[in-house]
């Protein structure tokens, strides 16, 4: 074991070939590449994570591929029928299944994952993608992952947010975080039980106002009483009020980040682009005044915050084999001090009593216990900061206990026993090959500053091994009372060098209208009560932040971060090939590239953010006056709020019938005029005012809130322009009245209305629209609810559903894109034919000559792969009057008179990626 040599790690990812450049993203099978890294395998066998007699399982665990694992994403009304769907139809037919003449393991839970929502599967991706016994199991896979229904993620990476124990309501920070699956994990628990909050609360109050109507029976007062006393969120009419903010301080992770996160449909969310070591303090809206003294600034603080830090990345080397390539004791060494300013961050920001976990993907005790304890010291020690005895938690979850002792490599391969020994060799004969170690990256001992003995067993460490897993580290970590970080400079266990990023990006965030975000930094002291900001309590981000500021003077900086720039290039953190296992059709690309954990050095890192790299942004000096960019960072639209007594909000409540009891100042808008022109977004109440209190400071927010209306043309006066997004139609449905819903109870109309695009409802078209004939014949044109109640009998429904219909003028039309149709289809009727578009049927016999209809004629041809930009070189607004607009699946056509006289179409996509046709 350990031998360097044997086979060149070579041909379609290595190394080799032209020129010797590598091609990053080339694809490699996981099997050819060389499991072999001597200082990989020597470092963690001295270190002696694991017993000897379990060394050999230890490794050969770690040179296995790694099963892929998936999780059930969403609330759990919509993960349980996606998840029944694969233990009744699948899992019995995969199981029947031989390959190379043995019988197929099926798909398994993870023993420890709550509710059975994530699995986990031995056979090859590349068999379940090419062996045509498994093609109807990769097409529900792939069908269900493309709606967002299921989430490939890898096992232990689910862990981190199970131990956060996260109750709706909270307020959590995701400080590092993209892709995103964990975000998408808290921001599914920050909803928890909410939509059953919100039913139950809808139906007390339509008995109260005596129009309860529900047909199943369900919600009697009964139940409300128990309801709530559960889950606590009852105080927005079951809707949730806590908050994720999740973030990242790569510009383009931090848009990954929000692909992922978007389909979650989350208006408790917020998505920021910082430097975690120096996350800015978030301001809130002042307390009222009583006694005539001056408002008192109020930060947020949150109960939970995830610190899932970059790490090496060592843990998973059975899916980035560029691991076995490159590992070095560099990599984790060089992100310690890093990872430690994350942490101390975190804890700050963090409210007394709260939560911080703490992880990595990485097996080394210097990214891991040395972190925590580093961190614990430099916020004042056990006092003040306390980890958390997990054995309790997640029973079935196979974990050994963090490191009380270990050793440190450095660069060179050498293996270090202690500090005082590092010292005593730098006594001897100078720093030189010993510039990374520093004193906190070495065990805590017994009389450290921490005030006692850190109980680092109480970190949890995941081998391979233990349940055919990757390697991961987690640590729970609890403040106990309000803490003032030490600055670096006075820690004696941490490299004291200044961030060159962070001081930086900090000197380059700095508002320009005067606003120093250090005030406001400071300000975080503002919340503690006085006796506790003496006695040390509360702390700005920027102990560190300060420091840095004070300690680099911009030329200073210029001249240290070349120097570290050379350093990081030295390290030259490893930009891994793609392998070809890790090709996930369904899974979007570059979301699980796990390259983050081998990350660029920190001048590279600086460059990727910058917004030349983004997209190739307009010449400043064309851009109009609102859209410059400010401090070098790319331009996000505002986010203004509407007036709550904003004529066209005015009209969608009229028109929808919507309740005067859904609030009405949470709508907003993205563009600087503040106008609602072609999209109104919903957020919660405190995501409003986060975003409306720092407007302007500083703050970068990349996105917030769900679009609940987006404009199109209507074919009359009196129709609302405004139709309801499926994206918001969760949250609003329950509260749009009677005359905008359409209730369907039988599987066969629901079918027809999945596979039929345009059904017609004039003439005797209605006829055939089973139940819901004669209502969609005589509902008013425009956007309206249809609502699939639940029903006994075998063809009816056990689960609800809500999706958004369109009444046009001949016909009638779900909402809905062609994807999300057909996983329907697929997972409702084990149906995979192809759709059928009528509307396509009237253009074929107009253009026959033998149709009297007044239809608009649609090609489909004529809108594929046309944009916005289309429209407008040919001069047509987007929501012009007489437009035709299509989805791309999602046909919303509006047949209009108008439009038929200009004769000529034009597609536009929109900012959903859906196509509106121009005629
Ligand atoms: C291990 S990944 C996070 C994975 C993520 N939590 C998930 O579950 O999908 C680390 C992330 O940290 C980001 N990052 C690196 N340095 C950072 C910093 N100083 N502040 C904030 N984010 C940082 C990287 O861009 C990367 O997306």
């Amino acid at each position: 074991m350990g031998k360097r040599g044997g086979r060149r790690f070579n041909g379609r990812g290595g190394r080799g070939g032209r020129g010797g450049q590598r091609d990053q993203r080339e694809r490699v099978d996981y099997q050819e590449v060389l499991k072999q890294n001597e200082l990989y395998e020597r470092y963690y066998n001295e270190l002696g994570v694991v017993p000897d007699e379990e060394r050999e399982v230890f490794w050969g665990a770690l040179k296995r591929d790694l099963p892929n694992s998936f999780r059930f994403t969403g609330s759990k009304g919509h993960a349980i029928p996606v998840q029944q769907r694969l233990k009744d139809h699948y899992v019995p037919e995969i199981t029947s299944i031989r390959h190379n003449d043995e019988l197929v393991e099926p798909p398994t839970p993870l023993p420890w994952f709550p509710d059975e929502l994530a699995w986990q599967m031995t056979t090859p991706k590349s068999v379940v993608r090419r062996f045509p016994p498994f093609a109807s199991f990769q097409k529900f896979l792939v069908s269900e992952t493309s709606v967002g229904n299921i989430s490939r993620q890898e096992a232990v990476s689910m862990i981190p947010p199970l131990v956060m124990d996260v109750k709706p309501g909270m307020t959590v920070l995701d400080m590092c975080a993209a892709p995103g699956s964990k975000a998408a994990q808290l921001v599914e628990m920050v909803h928890g039980g909410e939509e059953d909050r919100m039913r139950k609360v809808v139906q007390r109050f339509r008995k109260e106002d005596g129009k309860e109507t529900s047909p199943d029976g369900e919600g009697t007062q009964e139940e409300m009483r128990d309801g709530d006393d559960e889950n606590g969120d009852w105080s927005d009419d079951g809707r949730t009020t806590g908050l994720l903010i999740a973030n990242d301080a790569d510009y383009k992770r931090a848009h990954m980040l929000i692909h992922q996160m978007k389909r979650l449909n989350s208006p408790n969310l917020i998505v920021t682009n910082h430097d975690a070591t120096m996350y800015p303090s978030i301001k809130l809206p002042s307390e009222p005044i009583h006694d005539g003294g001056l408002p008192k600034s109020r930060y947020l603080k949150f109960d939970r915050i995830l610190a899932d830090v970059p790490c090496s990345g060592d843990g998973t080397c059975r899916k980035n084999p560029g691991v076995w390539k490159d590992w070095n004791p560099g990599n984790g060494l060089g992100l310690y001090v890093t990872q430690v300013r994350i942490l101390v961050r975190a804890l700050q920001m963090l409210k007394v009593g709260g939560r911080v976990v703490y992880s990595t993907c990485s097996m080394n005790p210097v990214e891991n216990e040395a972190v925590v304890a580093s961190a614990i010291e430099r916020c004042g020690g056990l006092s003040k900061v306390n980890i958390v005895d997990c054995s309790s938690a997640l029973p079935k979850l196979k974990r050994r206990p963090g490191l009380k002792d270990w050793k440190v490599m450095d660069k060179q391969g050498k293996l270090w026993q202690s500090w005082l020994e590092v010292e005593g060799q730098k006594a001897k004969a100078g720093p030189d090959g010993l510039g990374k170690l520093v004193e906190g990256m070495f065990p805590p001992s017994n009389t450290s500053d921490a005030g006692g003995d850190i109980p680092l067993d109480r970190c949890m460490r995941v081998y391979g091994h233990l349940q055919d897993t990757g390697g991961f580290f987690i640590t729970v970590l609890e403040k106990q009372i309000e803490i003032k970080a030490r600055p670096e400079a006075e820690s004696k266990k941490t490299e004291h060098k200044p961030s060159i990023i962070a001081a930086v990006e900090e000197i380059e965030a700095k508002p320009t209208d005067g606003t120093d975000p250090l005030e406001r930094i400071d300000a975080l002291d503002d919340m503690l009560p006085p006796q506790e900001q003496e006695n040390g309590g509360g702390d700005g981000p920027s102990a560190a932040a300060r420091q840095n500021k004070e300690n680099a003077p911009t030329e200073q900086i210029s001249s240290r971060k070349r120097e570290l720039d050379d350093e990081a290039d030295a390290e030259a953190s490893t930009k891994r090939p793609k392998f070809r296992d890790e090709v996930d059709e369904a899974a979007p690309r570059g979301v699980e590239d796990r390259q983050v954990h081998f990350p660029p050095p920190p001048g590279a890192q600086l460059e990727l953010t910058r917004p030349e790299t983004v997209s190739a942004p307009e010449p400043e000096a064309l851009l109009p006056q609102h859209q410059k960019r400010k401090n070098n960072q790319p331009f996000e639209e505002p986010f203004k709020f509407l007036d709550p007594n904003h004529e066209e909000l005015q009209n969608i409540y009229d028109f929808y019938h919507i309740s005067p009891r859904f609030p009405k100042e949470r709508f907003m808008v993205r563009n600087a005029m503040g106008s609602p022109v072609k999209t109104i977004y919903y957020t919660s109440t405190l995501a409003r005012d986060i975003l409306t209190e720092n407007e302007g400071k500083g703050l970068k927010f990349v996105h917030c809130g769900v679009k609940m209306f987006v404009k199109q043309d209507v074919q009359k006066v009196g129709v609302c322009k405004w139709r309801i997004q499926t994206d918001g139609l969760p949250i609003l449905e329950s509260w749009v009245g009677e005359e905008r819903v359409v209730r369907l109870w039988s599987r066969t109309t629901l079918k027809k209305l999945l596979v039929e695009m345009f059904p017609k409802v004039d003439g005797n078209g209605w006829r055939d629209l089973g139940e819901i004939g004669e209502r969609v014949r005589d509902i008013e044109m425009g956007c309206c609810v249809l609502r699939v109640e639940k029903s006994e009998g075998e063809d009816g429904f056990r689960q609800r559903m809500v999706l958004p219909l369109w009444r046009s003028l001949h016909s009638l039309n779900l909402m809905l894109p062609k994807e999300d149709r057909k996983a329907m289809l697929l997972r409702l009727y084990n149906d995979d034919s192809p759709l059928m578009d009528h509307s396509k049927d009237r253009f074929n016999t107009q253009a026959n000559g033998d149709d009297t209809s007044n239809d608009v004629e649609v090609k489909d041809e004529l809108t594929v792969g046309a944009d916005e930009e289309e429209v407008a070189a040919a001069g047509v607004p987007a929501t012009e009057e007489g437009a035709l607009k299509m989805e791309d699946g999602a046909y919303s056509k509006v047949e209009d008179e108008a439009a038929q006289e200009v004769g000529v179409a034009v597609g536009v996509r929109d900012e959903e990626g859906l196509f509106n046709r121009m005629m």
